[in-house]
């Protein structure tokens, strides 16, 4: 993997003797939308308020970037674009003269407000008072505040909280953007797994404050993955079969199941049954939904 972009060593944070985050080791790669997730008071927002240098942590270190944020704090977050819970805004004031006062403590050029309201798609809005926007409008605004400066990373801290399908839909396509026609990597937080899901390459699933999953969203769903169901002309004779090869099965209702396999074995397995003879009439996978998964990882029953 190349130099991650945020690297987090044994970070903790404790609030009278209990911790909030838990030894976190977060890692994540240049040109990723890493999804940070876990249900509500996991942890996620005490962790990414030590990203920005808001809190400082009891324990631990973070790096971004390359470098040790609390000794290089400046240099390293004016790299760094943010969204945390509601953003504020005057509601009075156009989108164009809340970004205009954002934009003059920033120092970038004037041209920026106009990029950054084309990015999320306010040109049109952007004399309006930002009073009248709707939620979804108010966060994209929120997303053009933190592009401002022209970030290398992007943290925000979950964008699609109270918004409507409609609403969530378009934060998750400017986020997908990000990384591909910007170059910039996404942390993006949600207690919901199927809505980062169809955008993030990686996951970090965090439970009272550890970590309990790391790793792509693909390697999720592998382990999602419960097993091989059969269904053959004759299941009987088919396990016996399967069995004296050295596979180990079940039959339940006439079904053959067997524990997951790889594609090669699966490949062996049928190969071998319809070699002896045996029709198949279907091969399918067992899975648990992502969200199953999921829920089991952060200790939830799923109803
Ligand atoms: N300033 C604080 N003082 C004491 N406890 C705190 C403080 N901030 C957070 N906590 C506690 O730390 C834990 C983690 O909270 P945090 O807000 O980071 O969770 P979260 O995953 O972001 O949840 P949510 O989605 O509800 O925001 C919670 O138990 C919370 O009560």
């Amino acid at each position: 993997m190349t130099q991650p972009v945020i690297e987090t060593i044994g970070l903790s944070k404790v609030y009278g003797g209990r911790a909030a985050v838990d030894a976190l080791n977060l890692r994540i790669g240049e040109g990723d939308i890493y999804g940070f997730l876990g249900p509500n008071g996991a942890g996620k927002t005490t962790t990414i308020r030590m990203l920005l240098g808001l809190i400082r942590p009891s324990e631990g270190t973070v790096s971004i970037l390359g470098k040790d944020l609390r000794k290089h704090k400046l240099e390293v977050l004016r790299q760094v674009g943010s969204l945390v819970e509601y953003p504020s805004y005057y509601g009075h004031l156009s989108a164009e003269d809340n970004l205009e006062a954002i934009r003059r403590i920033l120092d970038v050029p004037s041209s920026r407000i106009a990029e950054v309201l084309d990015i999320v798609s306010l040109t049109k809005e952007a004399r309006r008072a930002v009073r009248g926007y709707s939620l979804g409008m108010k966060q994209r605004l929120g997303i053009a505040a933190a592009l401002l400066g022209s970030p290398r990373l992007l943290i925000l801290d979950e964008p699609t909280n109270g918004l409507d399908p409609s609403g969530i839909h378009e934060i998750r396509e400017l986020i997908k953007d990000m990384p591909r026609q910007r170059g910039i990597t996404v942390l993006v937080s949600s207690h919901l797994l199927g809505e980062v899901e169809q955008m993030a390459g990686t996951v970090g699933i965090i439970r009272q404050g550890r970590m309990v999953f790391q790793d792509t969203i693909d390697n999720l769903r592998t382990q999602a993955l419960q097993g091989m169901r059969l269904v053959v002309s004759d299941p009987d004779k088919a396990l016996a079969l399967a069995e004296t090869e050295g596979w180990e099965g079940t039959l339940r209702h006439g079904v053959l199941l067997f524990p997951a396999l790889t594609d090669s074995d699966t490949a062996k397995l049928i190969r071998m049954l319809v070699e002896w003879g045996h029709d198949i009439y279907r091969v399918e996978e067992q899975r648990r939904s992502l969200e199953e998964l999921f829920m089991q990882m952060v200790g939830k029953d799923v109803s």
